[in-house]
């Protein structure tokens, strides 16, 4: 036992699922309803990350700023606009997106579904045991009969520099729930959390210095998205800083302005910073050590999301590290769920890809939108990860603005898609599009590459006049004819 509290009760369910973020959520609506007696375990409010400090307070911030970008795009309307947006009505929806941080609507949702709720922190100890140490500082030890999941999620990493815990930086927690613009917002960092903050914090009239270790922004994806970005951004009022580390930050007594020691001896004052340096798992006090394995590190699957060398543990969403991201989370929770109820009659899994209880998906074809001007939506490999891979691929590029349904959405539309094509195979290995409005095509994309569709039959999807997909013809053309 490592718990302190008082024994209170033990109960026994078919599993047991800990952290009811939106993947927890999903791995016992998918066990439940195969039958299963399932019980979640939350610490915080159910719901997750995802819903109160991470994907829908930031696309409720996002979504005034890429329309007001739209707009401007468009006579009849551009005078119109004004900057900056009005933050007052902007952060009262995004409040509301939160149902201002209380999760009576998703407790409920988990009523209807027949999964009852624990709340505590929850730990393993020993095989198949969760002890859940409540508020009222009682334990509660539950017992799976054939699985306990674990989907705790991640947190911010902060880089453990002089005087960074006295200055109160900014985590995407406060990025995505403050109540105030600030004057002047420094990010730290180039991924997403970096760039979706600027343009949402920029849009609401910070002044935004983005400060960038590497040369350019989001380097996870082909090269031309961060350059695109970086562009628009800077055109936005953004002041990027490419090449740049923080040696120090100082904000004695937490409060006043911030101030920030450049690698380069130089200081930036801002009256917040936010560090937008990854992310670490939510795994240090978890009870692994309990079932030897180690604690504080992400916890990796195989494709069944099960833990290797156990015949009990799974691991799903961010804790696992496959794809920092909720869908994609989701995904392994519906797998895990088939897994799970399959196992739990006695059935062998199906291990091919693409089976049932495999998520191939998370290799072959993640897909992600970037919420900022232009949008960024990518799926499957870049042009560099499938070289690396080893496969025979050749890229094809297009200007989206070539085609009317993009003239006719923006005046000046500025914008690039990009298909990996497999040599051999004939099918799709990735595709990004960068550009106003792209979001929305990315699923065409997903579905080609986890369908393998042959090139051949996409000159049949034919995509309707005059929309932007219709890049995808142009993609095609141009592939046909070695450009
Ligand atoms: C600013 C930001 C914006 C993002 N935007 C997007 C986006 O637009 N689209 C997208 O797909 N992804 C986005 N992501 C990523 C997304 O938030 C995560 O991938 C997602 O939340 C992972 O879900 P999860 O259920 O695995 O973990 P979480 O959402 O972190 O949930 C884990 C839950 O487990 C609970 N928990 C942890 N430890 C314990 C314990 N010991 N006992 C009991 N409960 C515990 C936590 O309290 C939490 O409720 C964003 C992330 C950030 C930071
Ligand atoms: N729209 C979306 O889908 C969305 C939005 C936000 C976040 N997310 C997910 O959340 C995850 C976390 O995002 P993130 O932006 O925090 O992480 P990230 O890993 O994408 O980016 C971290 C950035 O911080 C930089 N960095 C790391 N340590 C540093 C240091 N010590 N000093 C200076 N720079 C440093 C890295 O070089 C990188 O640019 C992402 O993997 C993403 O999948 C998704």
């Amino acid at each position: 036992m490592t718990d302190t509290g008082t024994e209170a009760e033990q109960q026994t369910y078919d599993v047991v699922v800990v952290g009811a973020g939106p993947v927890g959520e999903n791995a016992a609506d998918r066990t439940r309803s195969a039958g299963l007696s399932t019980v979640i375990v939350e610490s915080e409010l159910v719901g997750g990350e995802c819903s109160y400090w991470a994907c829908m307070p930031s696309k409720a911030l996002l979504r005034p700023v890429l329309a007001q970008a739209d707009a401007r795009r468009l006579p009849g309307l551009a005078q119109q606009v004004t900057w900056p947006l009005e933050a007052g009505p902007v952060l009262a929806r995004r409040d509301s997106f939160t149902s201002h941080w209380k999760d009576g609507g998703q407790v409920e949702w988990l009523d209807s579904v027949d999964v009852p709720l624990v709340r505590g922190h929850g730990r393993l100890d020993g095989p198949k045991t969760v002890a859940v140490t409540t508020p009222e500082g009682t334990v509660e030890r539950l017992t799976a009969r054939h699985a306990v999941v674990l989907a705790t999620g991640s947190r911010a990493k902060l880089p453990p520099l002089p005087g960074i815990d006295e200055a109160k930086p900014w985590t995407s927690r406060e990025a995505t729930s403050a109540q105030q613009v600030p004057g002047r917002l420094a990010i730290v960092g180039g991924g997403v959390v970096a760039v979706e903050m600027a343009t949402a914090w920029r849009g609401l009239g910070a002044h935004v210095t983005l400060l960038v270790r590497g040369e350019g922004l989001l380097d996870r994806l082909e090269p031309f998205a961060g350059e695109l970005l970086a562009k628009q951004l800077a055109e936005h009022g953004v002041d990027i800083r490419p090449g740049t580390s923080v040696a120090e930050v100082s904000r004695p007594g937490g409060t006043g302005t911030v101030s920030l020691t450049l690698g380069d001896g130089s200081t930036l004052e801002a009256d917040e910073v936010l560090f937008a340096t990854g992310r670490a798992p939510r795994s240090e006090d978890l009870g692994l050590e309990t079932v030897d394995l180690e604690p504080g590190a992400w916890l990796e699957s195989d494709d069944s999301c099960r833990v290797p060398g156990t015949d009990w543990l799974y691991s799903v969403g961010d804790l696992n590290h496959r794809a920092l991201l909720t869908h994609q989370g989701k995904y392994q929770a519906r797998v895990a769920g088939t897994a799970i109820a399959a196992r739990a009659k006695g059935e062998t899994v199906d291990t091919a890809p693409w089976s049932p209880a495999q998520t191939t998906a998370d290799h072959a074809a993640v897909p992600q939108v970037v919420f900022t001007d232009p949008e960024i939506a990518a799926v499957g490999l870049t042009l560099a990860e499938a070289e690396a891979a080893g496969h025979r691929v050749r890229a094809v590029d297009q200007e989206i603005g070539s085609v009317a349904g993009a003239a006719l959405y923006a005046d000046g539309y500025t914008g690039r898609a990009r298909l990996i094509v497999d040599e051999d195979h004939g099918f799709l290995r990735g595709a990004t599009f960068v550009g106003p409005g792209v979001s929305e095509l990315l699923h065409s994309a997903t579905i080609a590459i986890a369908g393998e569709v042959p090139l051949a039959r996409l000159w049949h999807a034919v995509p309707s006049y005059p929309t932007i997909s219709e890049v995808w013809l142009r993609l095609l053309e141009a592939y046909r004819d070695g450009s």
